[in-house]
């Protein structure tokens, strides 16, 4: 086929692990869809960020979450690219002035996985069993639940984890069961944790996409694919983080679920070991919702109060 020397309609930057690429193809595909266009006129650009290179580290250690976002903000602000396509869950609470999350995919599962050989579930685990989890919110909430049970930290991406509990150097880990699905691995979850004993991480199941403020031809073009519902769970949500002001010390879960013209919402705070959690929730006209989460965030935030922050 000839290749045409027209400008691409819009690019995409990317990440280039197996999640990232699938989020932008389905972007890809949803915006030639919604815009007549041939898929080879949305260019894909793969960033490598500090996240995919420095692997042998908790993310919490080496400076959290902008990790993932960082060269790909970057490739925005240089004009390389128009759009960049996140898991939402991975983006900073406060994005770089200049740039927004104008768009969102319609939301996948938000439940966790429990993946394990030898139990069916975290309450059949034998006592002292290993489960190994790179997230500080997995990781306390399993203390919450299971004081005797042991939790190592483990990272890289979901192949990797899961091989860890196929090769048996930790009895069970946990995954967000949106990306398990995304990458066809479904199968591969034992069991999913119900969500009013494991409550989600912010964000989690909702791919963000983020452009430049002022790019309103970019902005124009991610109308016709943005999932509203999706949106307004994800301000209630990221509002509720941002009033938390939760470093990526401190284990955060919250989620919202929208439904007509009400939200409703529920956050939560753990300690790292599991001993203290404080929990809200809230309901109101999802017209509200950026004011619904920070009110819940403020909330926890004033219960927890600054010791609970100082030690996670
Ligand atoms: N931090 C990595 C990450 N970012 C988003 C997902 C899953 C997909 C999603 O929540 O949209 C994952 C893997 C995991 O938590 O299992």
């Amino acid at each position: 086929m000839a290749q045409s020397s027209s400008p691409p309609f819009v690019r995409i930057g990317t990440r280039g692990s197996p999640l990232a690429l699938w989020q932008a193809h389905e972007t890809q595909k949803r915006l030639a869809a919604a815009h007549g266009v041939p898929l080879e006129a949305i260019a894909i650009t793969i960033i490598k960020t500090s996240g995919d290179i420095i692997q042998d580290r908790p993310l919490a250690e080496v400076g959290g979450k902008g990790l993932f976002t960082k060269e790909i903000e970057q490739a925005l602000f240089d004009n390389a690219v128009d759009l960049a396509v996140h898991s939402s869950k991975d983006m900073e609470t406060n994005l770089p002035d200049g740039l927004v999350l104008t768009a969102c995919l319609p939301r996948e599962d938000v439940r966790d996985a429990f993946i394990c050989k030898r139990a069916t579930t975290l309450a059949e685990l034998p006592a002292g069993a290993v489960v190994g989890t790179a997230s500080l919110r997995r990781g306390a909430m399993v203390k919450r639940l299971r004081p005797d049970i042991e939790v190592v930290s483990i990272r890289g991406n979901v192949d990797t984890r899961l091989r860890k509990v196929e090769s048996g150097e930790v009895d069970a880990t946990l995954l967000a069961y949106a990306g398990l699905k995304r990458l066809g691995l479904a199968d591969k979850a034992t069991s999913l944790f119900d969500i009013a004993v494991f409550l989600p991480a912010v964000g989690q199941g909702a791919v963000g996409i983020e452009c430049r403020a002022d790019d309103t031809r970019t902005r124009d073009i991610l109308a016709a694919i943005d999932d509203g519902v999706t949106r307004t769970a994800l301000t209630a949500e990221r509002a509720f983080l941002r009033a938390l002001d939760g470093s990526c010390r401190t284990p955060i879960a919250g989620h919202a679920t929208v439904s007509g013209d009400r939200l409703s919402l529920r956050g939560l705070i753990v300690k790292t070991d599991g001993s203290v959690a404080h929990e809200t929730s809230r309901e109101g006209a999802a017209a509200d919702a950026a004011a619904l989460g920070d009110d819940a965030g403020r909330e926890l935030k004033a219960r927890g109060g600054p010791d609970f922050f100082a030690h996670g």
